[in-house]
């Protein structure tokens, strides 16, 4: 049976915009009150999915959320009509309507972690919605990630949902952001690489941006998914990748197949992480691509988001791509190191350059905007939406985005009730153009 890599991208929402939510995330502090595109942003997400389908890679989406989010207001006591509560919470905090309208829910990497079926010992799918209990605007996400995920893989003999971990911010969990898999094809047995940034029960001294992911939640996931104990690995990020902006272990760290491409910053001990990993994959052998600090520093490449690229076994080519953002091309560090890292011989062989910039002004690069799922010919005929990506649905999607997005938005016009409107027709239109049926709270 077919095994492959499928690369759900998050559609940029109707609200999306820079209101400098995420703390330790420095290109979201730097752009705070800038003007967004959100029609730019789904464009150039589209764009990037079709890339990749031209490599000959599978390639689906996954939907944005319903923002502004007033099922939270109303969770917070706010009552009347629609247009009432957003009126009255801007009233009363213009934040709190920043929160509930951002449309962070295009960062996929964050939605869930996945252990793929040739890993778990029911040899079903797993998926756990990440609850993002760091930051605030991300919290509300959980629960309606749980349910387009199980539309779109319904819960039987091939997909098992768990709910998102409770705990609040003890047990912090950011889904496949701070999760690789490491193996020899994709439907081979895997080893999975939890990374965190602190422990739950403990007070991170070391630490001056927040650690999102614990130590507990990242145990508690792999023994959900009930992955092989000697296959599954957990091992800290170095609190300085954190201290400098890599807010998620993939502003540091990237993995394909048998390939772990990685800052030398990005662990405190490489050289025992790549030993431990190496043992874990027993007979296959990997390939450690180690990027000293002398020829990117790290600030560069929080900057550049060079390891924030997909890398991907792209079936029209030899050799490995990393797909990065236009970013990389454009500091002089991470350029030079790309262009001797693809003509080294070595495994990575291709690098293309595409331009995110609307989402990278956020924090979110090429990596973040997906959700990598191995999946098998027959889990793909098992999905029960319409987000597999053909010439088609792009074009719908496109057509979509040009009808109902606006070009220009300002953190201002999030108190504007016809933004809200906008927002749930164009919404309510995608549930039918994917087949997702009601998941929003605005359509419950
Ligand atoms: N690295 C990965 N996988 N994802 C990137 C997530 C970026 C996101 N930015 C934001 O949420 C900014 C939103 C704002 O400021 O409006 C975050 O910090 O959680």
């Amino acid at each position: 049976m077919a095994w492959r890599e499928v690369n759900f991208d998050g559609i940029v929402g109707p609200t999306h915009n820079y209101a400098g939510l995420s703390y330790g995330n420095v290109a979201s502090a730097k752009h705070k009150g800038m003007v967004a595109n959100p029609r730019e942003g789904v464009l150039q997400g589209l764009e990037k999915a079709n890339h990749l389908q031209s490599l000959g890679m599978t390639q689906g989406v996954l939907p944005p959320h319903d923002r502004p989010h007033l099922k939270t207001l109303r969770d917070h006591g706010f009552t009347g009509s629609d247009a009432e509560m957003l009126a009255a919470a801007w009233k009363a905090s213009p934040a709190l309507v920043a929160n509930i309208c951002s449309s962070a829910t295009m960062w996929t990497a964050n939605a869930a972690t996945i252990s793929p079926a040739p890993d778990t010992a029911d040899g079903r799918t797993h998926f756990t919605p990440a609850n993002l209990a760091a930051m605030y605007h991300r919290s509300i996400e959980a629960r309606v990630t749980g349910r387009i995920l199980k539309v779109m893989f319904p819960e039987g003999e091939r997909f098992k949902h768990h709910d998102p971990l409770v705990g609040g911010t003890h047990m912090g969990d950011e889904g496949a952001a701070n999760h690789s898999r490491f193996c020899a094809d994709y439907g081979e047995a895997g080893v999975a690489l939890y990374v965190y940034g602190r422990g739950a029960f403990e007070t991170a001294a070391d630490l001056t941006y927040p650690g999102r992911q614990t130590e507990e939640a990242s145990r508690a996931i792999a023994r959900m998914h009930a992955t092989r104990g000697d296959k599954t690995l957990f091992v800290r990020q170095n609190p300085a990748a954190i201290n400098a902006g890599a807010f998620h272990n993939d502003v540091v760290a990237v993995s394909n197949k048998n390939v772990h491409f990685y800052h030398e910053q990005a662990f405190e001990n490489p050289d025992q992480l790549d030993r431990d990993i190496q043992a874990a994959m027993g007979d296959v052998e990997m390939q450690f691509v180690r990027v000293p600090a002398s020829a990117v520093p790290i600030a560069d490449a929080v900057k550049s988001y060079l390891f924030n690229s997909q890398l991907i076994s792209a079936p029209k080519r030899e050799g490995m791509t990393l797909i990065l953002p236009t970013e990389v091309a454009e500091t002089p560090s991470t350029k030079a190191y790309v262009d001797q890292l693809v003509s080294s011989g070595g495994p990575i062989a291709h690098a293309d350059y595409l331009d995110v910039r609307q989402s990278m002004r956020n924090g979110g690069g090429p990596a973040c905007l997906r959700l990598r799922v191995a999946m098998s010919d027959d889990d793909i005929n098992a999905m029960g939406s319409n987000s597999i990506l053909d010439d088609a649905l792009t074009e719908t999607l496109k057509a979509w985005a040009n009808k109902h997005y606006r070009d220009r938005l300002a953190v201002d016009d999030l108190a504007d009730p016809q933004l809200m409107e906008e927002s749930f027709s164009a919404l309510d239109e995608l549930t039918q153009i994917l087949k997702l049926g009601s998941v929003y709270d605005f359509q419950r």
